[in-house]
């Protein structure tokens, strides 16, 4: 009977979450010496290990699949085995997994040990992703020097991998089918639990648009006054190398170009951190002092023997931040190549964000130990960055100056800079899994791969490639999602529900009353403020036990993604740059004509 079924296959869970979570440190363990020091060898055990987890899951999996639990009265358990009742990728036959798995090594490993020659120095060919070229694309003002540095990291990152990817596609699809989904695409979306979520998402995208495009042209309109007319012709896209990030996905560093009133207070704390001695090290204390003065979790001793946060020198690593959970709960760390400036304080602030939803949710069985979607796993850390990035919080931590003036013109500088990088990160976040969709469905084909891209980033960001782009190019692999096959669009969700979430604990610490202009939502800081800490411990606590509009419940009484927070919180900016460009005679938006890909 299903009731002695039900009791059967609880028993079976107990066990199988106990070999599970064995099985997942072993294959951390090896991931973890691999990308902390990229070598043959480690490369060699980390395959060997990935096919051991994947015999692993194929007996769990059978054993799940052998219950009949569609019937299972009890919804938890029944939810349980439909999360598990997915095997993914171990799908595929031991020969093509192991194809599998060298096609995206093989990209990760391209991009991570992926060097370029200086610009100025020729015969310095040394300059990594990390932190030489970031650092260039961050602070020259040099449109050939950025144009070089652009081209070369393109040369040298996706430019490689073409074959590595089109085979990579073939295989997942495969592998997504075998799972019972149309394609890769179909298999990532069931993380949403939602049929309309990608008509939800392009809904939001259409809310945001008309606002990132009035930022698009102020930034524009700037970006002509320090390059020229002619570097930055009027109702053109922007060209892609000079927003201050390899990717054109956040402006931030790009500030000293844009200020609207420049010479009042500035967020960018960077210099004031250098004079105090910074370390990376003091930067994770810092963060990790936040959450715990609001109640949150501090981490395990284990955290600070194991995580790696600088670069390691004479060795090749993965210097793409990352948190990890070891599922022993216990062994939680992060491997950050951290600078001491404020986008990696930022940074910080995000990474342990994942390791406090790794805490909160470790008394859970292994397959509840996720976010609630994806999307809420990238914004835990985001929601608090944008407390301690407020001037009241920076003058709290002495990073500001006590007398650092707050007025209109600074409210202004300040929501511009915070725009800078949420903002404009929208269209990138939604190309770059759009792009993938359309590949993965089949609409896009190989030998659309690279202009198809500059399409969207044209269509989409306004962003035009500094130079012709063809099919020899692979742009695409030169940011690390793509590479290493990480799903993107969590982020876009995350930049959406994290003001949703900031909104709601800023209210609950009393720090934000929409009727006290006193207390407006972008300078709200609810440091130290338990009551906060506490609302936000009881949705992370749920990890994905609950479908995720459920925890969106816990945290703010909605339970749907919701622009609103986000355009309450940019209103000002928003008035000020409708005005600003009427003022300027910038015309909004762009013709995509002349597509520099063919
Ligand atoms: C910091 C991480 C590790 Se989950 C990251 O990949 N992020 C954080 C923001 C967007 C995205 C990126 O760097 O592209
Ligand atoms: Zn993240």
């Amino acid at each position: 009977s299903t009731a002695q079924e039900e009791l059967l296959a609880k028993e079976f869970l107990l066990t199988h979450d106990q070999t599970s979570s064995e099985m997942c440190y072993q294959s951390n363990i090896a991931e973890w010496r691999y990308s902390s020091d990229i070598t043959d060898e480690n490369q060699r055990l980390k395959l060997e290990q990935s096919l051991v987890s994947a015999s692993f899951e194929r007996l769990a999996w059978k054993n799940i699949t052998s219950f009949n639990w569609e019937p299972f009265t009890d919804l938890d358990l029944k939810r349980k085995f439909r999360l598990l009742s997915v095997l993914g990728p171990a799908a595929l036959k031991e020969d093509k997994l192991t194809q599998y798995r060298k096609a995206i090594d093989a990209m990760e490993k391209i991009y991570s040990t992926a060097k370029i020659c200086s610009f100025t120095n020729p015969g310095d060919c040394g300059l990594s992703l990390d932190p030489e070229i970031t650092e260039k694309m961050s602070k020259s003002r040099n449109f050939d020097e950025l144009k070089h540095i652009w081209v070369q990291w393109h040369g040298q990152s996706g430019g490689k991998m073409r074959s590595h990817y089109q085979n990579f596609v073939e295989l997942s699809n495969k592998a997504a089918q075998m799972n019972n989904y149309s394609d890769t695409g179909a298999y990532w979306l069931r993380n949403y639990e939602s049929e309309t979520f990608q008509t939800d998402i392009e809904e939001l995208w259409q809310t945001i648009k008309p606002f990132y495009q009035q930022l698009h042209a102020y930034v524009r309109a700037k970006l002509r006054a320090h390059y020229g007319e002619d570097k930055i012709p009027k109702n053109q896209p922007i060209p892609a190398h000079l927003l201050g990030n390899m990717w054109a996905q956040s402006w931030g560093n790009i500030e000293d170009l844009v200020l609207p009133y420049p010479g009042k207070t500035s967020i960018d704390v960077t210099p004031e951190m250098l004079k105090q001695g910074y370390t990376p090290k003091k930067m994770f204390e810092m963060s990790e002092e936040f959450f715990t003065s609001m109640g949150l979790l501090p981490t395990p001793p284990e955290f600070w023997s194991g995580s790696i946060i600088e670069k390691l020198p004479g060795k090749e690593m993965v210097c793409h931040a990352s948190a990890w959970d070891f599922c022993n709960g216990k062994d939680f760390r992060i491997k950050q190549c951290t600078k001491v400036d404020m986008e990696d304080f930022i940074t910080v602030h995000h990474e342990m964000g994942h390791i406090q939803y790794f805490l909160q949710y470790k008394h859970l069985p292994l397959v509840y130990r996720e976010g609630a979607n994806s999307g809420f796993h990238e914004a835990v850390g985001d929601t608090l960055a944008l407390s301690v990035q407020t001037t009241k919080h920076l003058k709290e931590i002495g990073l500001l100056d006590k007398s650092a003036v707050q007025d209109e013109e600074s409210t202004i500088n300040y929501l511009l800079v915070t725009a800078l990088d949420k903002i404009a990160f929208f269209p990138f976040a939604y190309i770059m899994d759009k792009w993938r969709w359309d590949v993965f469905d089949g609409s896009v084909t190989p030998d659309d791969y690279n202009c198809h891209w500059w399409k969207l980033r044209e269509e989409y960001q306004g962003i035009r490639s500094p130079v012709t782009r063809s099919e020899i190019d692979f742009d695409p692999g030169a940011k690390y999602h793509i590479a290493a096959n990480v799903e993107y669009i969590r982020y876009f969700v995350s930049f959406v529900i994290q003001f949703q979430f900031y909104k709601s604990l800023c209210m609950t610490a009393g720090q934000y009353d929409p009727h006290n202009s006193a207390l407006p939502l972008h300078e709200c800081d609810f440091y130290r403020n338990k009551e906060a800490g506490a609302k936000l411990a009881a949705m992370l606590a749920m990890g994905s036990s609950r479908p995720w509009p459920e925890a969106m419940r816990a945290v703010t009484g909605q339970d749907r993604m919701d622009a609103s927070a986000f355009r309450e919180y940019f209103k000002p900016l928003e008035v000020w740059l409708i005005a600003k460009n009427k003022e300027l005679g910038e015309p909004i938006g762009w013709n995509s004509d002349g597509l520099n890909c063919q």
